[in-house]
């Protein structure tokens, strides 16, 4: 941590609130946004040096703390007898202590912030754990919960854990970066909380996608946690709820104009790539248009990818490849409904139709592939309305002679083979539109089975659920939601037994991490969609024999981490194939006679990997 790290700048804040009734919260809320705006310090942070520190010093530093696993040398070198515990612990004591904590905890949040506050005292610990129970607290660190802790972090908020930047404060965003406590960070997860999971606006409170993707990114693929850099870019709110919240951390203000916003993002922008040259910068959960236009301006010129767009484009074609083996149904016989048209649906489309026109079919053929359906109804050209720019490369011209409002018309016209959802709106594949894809499949022949893919976050949005899934389609369908689901076992009263389903999670997790990782390690200088489409192409070819077996279109997530190493290495390839990597071609030809032995312990070299117990005996 750094002496003038952001938390100094909100203690003093604090300390003029303390002083202060709630009435006149606000005007001092503004009076101190805008004095930040004015801030531009010019010398550099100042940081603790680990060798010289000791004591309680040494203790509170999350990144050097090991808890009770400091060796005898250890706790004298750095004066820390007397200071915790005699005993010394392995890390799996320590972790089965931190993971009775979790279970006693009644509530999702309140698990969550006890992972936190491990994060914030213990951050080898808190890894170990997560990664050592990653099914089980997955969906603490991420969707669901995290959609839970969004709406209330302003509530939560008892520490800094990202950089805040205001568009107040525009003119200092640079002495901003600066202060983050890492000098050299690798990836970062910007978002302006305008469209948070399938929450909506969110605003500043946003920033907990920021942290917790970027805990994936340690957890799922080893990048090492002091490289990763969380950002919210606090453009104001059009949420009621936070406006009118007393606690609310955001600018009280509505969002501002997209020009204006544009130009912010200009600045943030270059400010990064002065700043951090080297850093990925990962956009998350900007708004549709933001999300297109800022994707456009910015691939050419900086280290960057849209998440919603091309990670959930990835992961969905990943998993659509085993779905289509397992269904029965060719993949020229194919024919897909997306409901939802924004930036993860057009993403994902697109990201299909790749892969169709490189199986040989035309661009048109391919693209004859897709009907889209917004809150309108069937996307085509003629329906009357103004399309968004990004949805006329998927528009129809279907209904010259008749209108398609809801999916069911739409379902009953196209008879689809696979329905995918990405729409933030929960229950809307209802009980007839999943028995019409199961029938429109049926009626193609015996042992095709539907592709049914509800993909919205959280669960809340979730456009039906597994039980309904496997309920209506008689347990045939091929299922991947956004968030987890628990598997179902039934009784079929047959001589086998009973029949246990199981859920596939179709979640970018399965991509950015790897993706982030195989672009830092590649030193690529910009994130091509040949890197991306790698990325899906791998993904779909991670899974084991037993996963295969079992009818699984993804590894299971306990093999996150392994499916990540395999992404990252064919993505550093493809950037190498694109010409992007930074990398001598000395080592890529060095690597090349080892085939992938090479580049695969290259960058297992490379990754962050907790302590153990072992490890611990080591040096500090
Ligand atoms: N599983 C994963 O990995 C990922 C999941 N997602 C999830 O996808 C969802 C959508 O994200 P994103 O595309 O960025 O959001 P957008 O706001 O860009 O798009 C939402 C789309 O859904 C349409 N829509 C909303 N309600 C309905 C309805 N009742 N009937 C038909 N269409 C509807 C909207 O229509 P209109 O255009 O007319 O407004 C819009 O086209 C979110 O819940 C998000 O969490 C996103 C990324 C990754
Ligand atoms: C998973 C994700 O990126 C989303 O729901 O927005
Ligand atoms: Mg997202």
């Amino acid at each position: 941590m750094t002496s003038s790290h952001p938390l100094s700048t909100t203690t003093s804040l604090a300390s003029i609130e303390s002083r202060v009734q709630a009435a006149s919260l606000d005007q001092h809320r503004g009076y101190a946004q805008n004095h930040y705006a004015e801030v531009h310090q010019d010398h550099e942070p100042e940081y603790f040096d680990k060798t010289m520190a000791s004591g309680y010093q040494f203790l509170r530093e999350p990144q050097w703390n090991k808890g009770l696993a400091f060796t005898p040398d250890q706790r004298i070198n750095k004066n820390l007898t007397g200071l915790i515990p005699h005993t010394i612990e392995s890390y799996q004591t320590q972790c089965a202590r931190a993971m009775k904590m979790i279970q006693s905890r009644p509530t999702p949040i309140d698990k969550y912030l006890y992972l936190s506050s491990l994060k914030a005292e213990n951050i080898d610990l808190f890894y170990r754990v997560v990664m050592d129970n990653i099914r089980e607290l997955m969906p603490l660190v991420y969707t669901p919960t995290i959609g839970d802790v969004c709406l209330q972090y302003s509530s939560l908020y008892t520490r800094p854990e990202a950089l805040y930047i205001s568009i107040k404060q525009r003119r200092s965003i640079r002495t901003m970066l600066r202060n983050w406590p890492c000098k050299k960070p690798e990836i970062c997860v910007v978002t302006d909380g305008s469209r948070i999971l399938g929450l909506g606006d969110l605003g500043i409170n946003g920033v907990g996608i920021s942290i917790g993707k970027l805990a994936l990114y340690t957890a799922a693929a080893g990048i090492d946690p002091s490289k990763t850099l969380p950002i919210v870019l606090d453009c104001g709110t059009d949420n009621e709820t936070n406006l009118q919240d007393p606690l609310y951390l955001g600018l009280r203000q509505r969002r501002v104009p997209v020009d204006v916003q544009q130009e912010f993002m200009d600045e943030f922008m270059d400010a990064v790539k002065d700043v951090f040259p080297e850093m990925v910068v990962q956009f998350e959960d900007f708004e549709t248009e933001k999300a297109f236009k800022y994707l456009d301006r910015y691939r050419n010129t900086h280290r960057c990818f849209n998440d919603d767009v091309q990670g959930t484009g990835a992961v969905v074609l990943g998993g659509y490849i085993g779905a289509v083996e397992n269904s029965g149904v060719p993949l020229e016989e194919q024919r897909l409904v997306f409901m939802g048209a924004g930036s993860a649906g057009v993403g994902v489309a697109k990201q299909l139709m790749e892969y169709y026109t490189r199986r040989g079919l035309t661009t048109q053929e391919a693209r004859d592939k897709f009907w889209l359906v917004d809150t309108k109804g069937l996307v085509t050209h003629d329906r009357g309305d103004r399309l968004a720019e990004h949805k006329k490369y998927f528009a129809r011209t279907d209904n010259r002679e008749r209108q398609f409002r809801t999916l069911e018309e739409v379902i009953e016209y196209v008879k689809p083979s696979a329905l995918v959802g990405l729409t933030a709106t929960f229950g809307c594949f209802t009980e007839p539109t999943i028995r019409a894809l199961k029938w429109s499949v049926d009626a193609g022949g015996a042992g095709r089975r539907p592709i049914l893919f509800p993909l919205s976050n959280p669960l809340t949005k979730a456009e039906c659920t597994f039980e309904q899934a496997m309920e209506w389609t008689d347990g045939q369908a091929i299922f991947a939601s956004g968030s987890p689901f628990s598997p179902i076992t039934k009784n079929t009263g047959g001589e086998s037994g009973p029949v246990t389903y199981l859920p596939n999670q179709g979640n970018n997790v399965y991509v950015f991490p790897g993706l982030g990782l195989g672009a830092i390690l590649a030193k690529a200088t910009r994130v091509t969609d040949e890197m991306v489409y790698t990325a899906a192409d791998a993904l779909s070819k991670s899974l084991t024999a037993d996963e295969l077996h079992a009818g699984l279109i993804y590894p299971r997530i306990e093999r996150v981490r392994e499916a990540s190493l395999v992404v990252a290495r064919e993505v550093m390839k493809a950037a190498r194939r694109d010409g992007v990597s930074d990398l001598p071609e000395e080592q890529w030809v060095e690597w090349e006679e080892w085939g992938d032995v090479a580049l695969v312990s290259f960058i297992k070299s490379q990754v962050y990997d907790p302590v153990s117990f072992a490890d611990a005996k080591g040096r500090l």
